[in-house]
């Protein structure tokens, strides 16, 4: 991806609920695109030893939070209502994220230029295009990483003002997984793997250490806790993040459901260690099972990708990214036999056809 963040920015713990929120009262975000993390919220961590503690973000680019209030017309292209009516789902109360004619720059390059899409609970939605479109961009501006400059981003049908905050609208958690893993250096898979509950949940120790280890059981990941990152594969550590993601503190009251967006899960892995990924990625789902026989709990997740083969395995329905502007959309088995140019040239990698390189 054009922006890898490095290991010192663990982005992969976005959560948009109070419960996991990265940032504590008051302290001075991070808001450097690739980091979420507060340093006083790190360095106030109570359960992971100080000589520890991860290097933070220093750079912090100020990113333009300018979110217009002027109400903007939703500039639907049509396609989504025509998916709507074709899956039959025309109603409101499923859209978990809402992407509505969402506008992003970063200088005088116009990478989203009206954005607009829905996630309804239960969806595995893929996000594909050209390289240096806003793939990744999306991302962070549904996980609230990045404000858009123009346009909305709706959280289970309420506006979200701005970046992601201890304010968040509650009622949704959203992770973001980055390409890279993004793992703590520093710290043990057990660490990593449970940091947000280490910092922000009153479980007691042995109970978070207790469901780390069912979290990476669930991940197909057994005995592996007390190794170091960099004593992974680069599968092994994916299959981390990806348990990072999806443990939560199951005693609290109210769980609300979670949206995983996954930014180029299968980048860099071999065909049969993709194949592992896409799989979980599936199980973990609602409607499927983990390594564990248990229900999934991740309600719905968007994956970018450029590969086939995850497009194949992990995503049901697919939006088409091109030029800042989402340019077609349908169900995956409908993406090889589009008759839409753009589409065509995409899956067959011509270099004949609109889409340009420079
Ligand atoms: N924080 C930033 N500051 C400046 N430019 C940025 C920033 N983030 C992204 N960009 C630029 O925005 C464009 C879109 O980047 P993005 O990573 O979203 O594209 P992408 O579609 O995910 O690309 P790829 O498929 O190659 O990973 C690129 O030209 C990138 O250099």
């Amino acid at each position: 991806m054009a922006t890898t963040p490095t290991t010192a920015n663990p982005s992969g713990l976005v959560r948009s609920s109070p419960s996991f929120r990265t940032c504590t009262g008051g302290s001075r975000r991070c808001v450097s695109s690739r980091c979420s993390i507060s340093a006083p919220s790190l360095f106030s961590l109570r359960r992971i030893p100080m000589r520890k503690h991860p290097m933070v973000c220093s750079s912090s680019p100020a990113i333009n939070t300018v979110v217009n209030s002027a109400h903007n017309k939703y500039e639907s292209s049509g396609l989504s209502e025509k998916l709507d009516s074709y899956r039959g789902t025309k109603g409101e109360s499923d859209v978990l994220i809402e992407c509505r004619d969402v506008h992003k720059s970063f200088g005088n390059k116009h990478i989203l230029r009206g954005v607009s899409f829905k996630i309804r609970h239960g969806e595995a939605v893929g996000i594909i295009g050209p390289s240096g479109t806003g793939k990744s961009t999306i991302l962070k501006v549904m996980a609230g990483l990045l404000a858009p400059d123009k346009g909305d981003v709706i959280i289970r049908g309420k506006k979200r003002h701005g970046l992601v905050s201890d304010e968040e609208i509650s009622g949704l958690r959203i992770g973001l997984v980055f390409q890279s893993a993004a793992l703590f250096d520093s710290l043990t898979v057990r660490e990593n793997v449970g940091f947000l509950l280490y910092e922000n949940s009153n479980m007691p120790e042995k109970r978070i250490e207790e469901l780390v280890t069912e979290t990476l059981a669930a991940v197909g990941l057994k005995g592996v806790e007390d190794r170091m990152p960099s004593e992974l594969s680069g599968g092994m550590k994916k299959r981390v993040a990806l348990a990072r993601s999806i443990i939560f503190d199951n005693t609290k009251e109210t769980i609300e459901p979670e949206v995983i967006l996954y930014d180029e899960p299968t980048a860099g892995l071999d065909p049969i260690a993709s194949t592992v990924v896409e799989d979980l990625i599936r199980s973990v789902h609602i409607s499927d099972q983990d390594a564990l026989s248990k229900q999934g709990n991740i309600a719905s997740y968007v994956v970018v990708t450029h590969q086939h083969s995850t497009i194949r395995r992990a995503v049901d329905r697919l939006l088409f990214l091109h030029e800042g502007k989402i340019v077609w959309e349908g169900m995956t088995d409908e993406f090889m036999t589009s008759t839409n140019p753009i589409v065509q040239q995409f899956a067959s990698g011509s270099l004949d056809g609109p889409i340009k390189y420079v």
